[in-house]
């Protein structure tokens, strides 16, 4: 077995590798070569940073794929880039305004690695002959072999827990982790960087790629504004006891968990606890109001060994990740006429519909990926959710 886990020459082996123009997919590029893989590296032009997205003047994109042609040129390896802005405009930048639209949080990394990397790109890697896609993706993948399905692979947490990107990645399919391969899930970003000076990449020092790729300085709604002018409704910022603090230019500008910005004083401190779409409300409330300890889940993603109702039926232990930027924490999956919901030991705050909750089978590095699902709803702790579901039930003036 090799690097690919293929139990073929590497010289026999085609690989198609995901070029984003960063540091981490060139490193899998030149690893792959290194060990005498047959390697194509394919990078995909998904906005025009220019005219779509970005302020005029920044260029991005066009750098980026010009980096990655630049690597390739290094490695001696061949590069095809594909135009994908269409597909990544319909299938992901309109979903994201969209779920903004509708009082959520998205994530449009996940929308991305599912319809975009993993299905087009993936199937275009199987149309070139490839035995496998890899990415700079940092998570691992290993063989476990189940009774019924001796090449059955599982996802795991990377050795680097910094930048694991498991989170964005609960929704990859049985199907396409047994293609995919992620070389960089045993390896430190440290490390990354210094095989790219050893291997001369051009890229070695380049900065990190930031968090959403389309959207500047974490600058959303600047992006929405942009390309839907018209998706901000005004609406009123209203205290869960019912009470009117203020208004506001559309629910967009907001995120649950909130506390600065919101232009209204009443002498406490107030957070952001839910957003109303249908009555175009900002509703706000003391810090406590926002623990949750309960998620609701839809579209879920199992990857446990059995199906989702054999594991979770009874409650299924787990650890839980609701937020990217939080550490997987004790819970237990539940799956029942109820629905599938997590319970969470530890109350969270500022859990957003559209964001993933993400299970896994310990807290720490190297545990199995279960899966999980996006976050359609949560319940609150104490008083705040009687609260909260009268004031939703309250007449709205028009
Ligand atoms: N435009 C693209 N074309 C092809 N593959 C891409 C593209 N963008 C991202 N990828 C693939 O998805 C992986 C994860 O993307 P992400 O945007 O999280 O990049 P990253 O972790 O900053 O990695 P990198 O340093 O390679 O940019 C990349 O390592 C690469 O394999």
């Amino acid at each position: 077995m090799n690097t690919l886990d293929f139990d073929k020459r590497p010289e026999d082996t085609r690989v198609v590798v995901a070029m984003s123009g960063g540091v981490d997919s060139s490193v899998v590029a030149g690893i792959l070569k290194r060990e005498g893989y047959d390697v194509l590296g394919i990078t995909l032009q998904l906005y025009d940073h220019g005219a779509a997205v970005h302020r005029a003047g920044s260029c991005c994109a066009g750098q980026d794929i010009d980096d990655a042609r630049r690597v390739c040129e290094t490695l001696g390896i061949p590069h095809y880039v594909l135009d994908y802005e269409q597909r990544f405009r319909d299938t992901v930048i309109n979903p994201f305004m969209e779920s903004y639209v509708a009082g959520e949080t998205p994530i449009p990394c996940v929308a991305c690695n599912q319809t975009v990397k993993f299905a087009d790109l993936l199937a275009t890697a199987r149309e070139l002959g490839a035995d496998a896609l890899a990415t700079g993706h940092y998570i691992r993948s290993k063989s476990v072999p189940l009774a019924n399905d001796p090449g059955h692979r599982a996802l795991f947490r990377p050795i680097d827990s910094e930048r694991d990107q498991s989170y964005f990645l609960f929704a990859t399919t049985q199907e396409q982790i047994d293609y995919l391969r992620f070389p960089l899930g045993a390896m430190s970003k440290a490390e990354v960087r210094v095989l790219a000076e050893d291997m001369g990449l051009v890229v070695a020092q380049k900065a990190d790629s930031q968090d959403i790729c389309f959207v500047p300085q974490g600058k959303y709604a600047d992006v929405i504004n942009k390309l839907k002018p018209n998706a901000a409704l005004a609406g009123d910022i209203v205290h869960l006891d019912g009470r009117v603090l203020g208004n506001h230019e559309g629910i967009l500008h907001y995120t649950i968990g909130q506390r600065k910005g919101l232009g209204v004083a009443t002498g406490e401190p107030l957070y952001v606890i839910y957003l109303d779409a249908r009555s175009r409300r900002v509703i706000v409330g003391p810090k406590e109001a926002l623990e949750t300890h309960r998620v609701y889940l839809r579209d879920i993603n199992w990857l446990g060994d059995r199906t989702l109702a054999e594991d979770a039926s009874d409650g299924m232990p787990c650890f839980a990740k609701v937020r990217s930027t939080r550490p997987p924490t004790p819970a237990v999956l539940h799956a029942d006429e109820k629905g599938v919901y997590v319970d969470l030991e530890i109350g969270e705050a500022g859990v957003a519909p559209g964001q993933a909750c993400v299970l896994y089978s310990a807290p720490g590095a190297d545990a199995r990926v279960y899966g999980g699902g996006f976050i359609e709803r949560s319940e609150r702790s104490g008083t705040a959710e009687s609260a909260l579901k009268a004031l939703l039930a309250s007449p709205v003036a028009a």
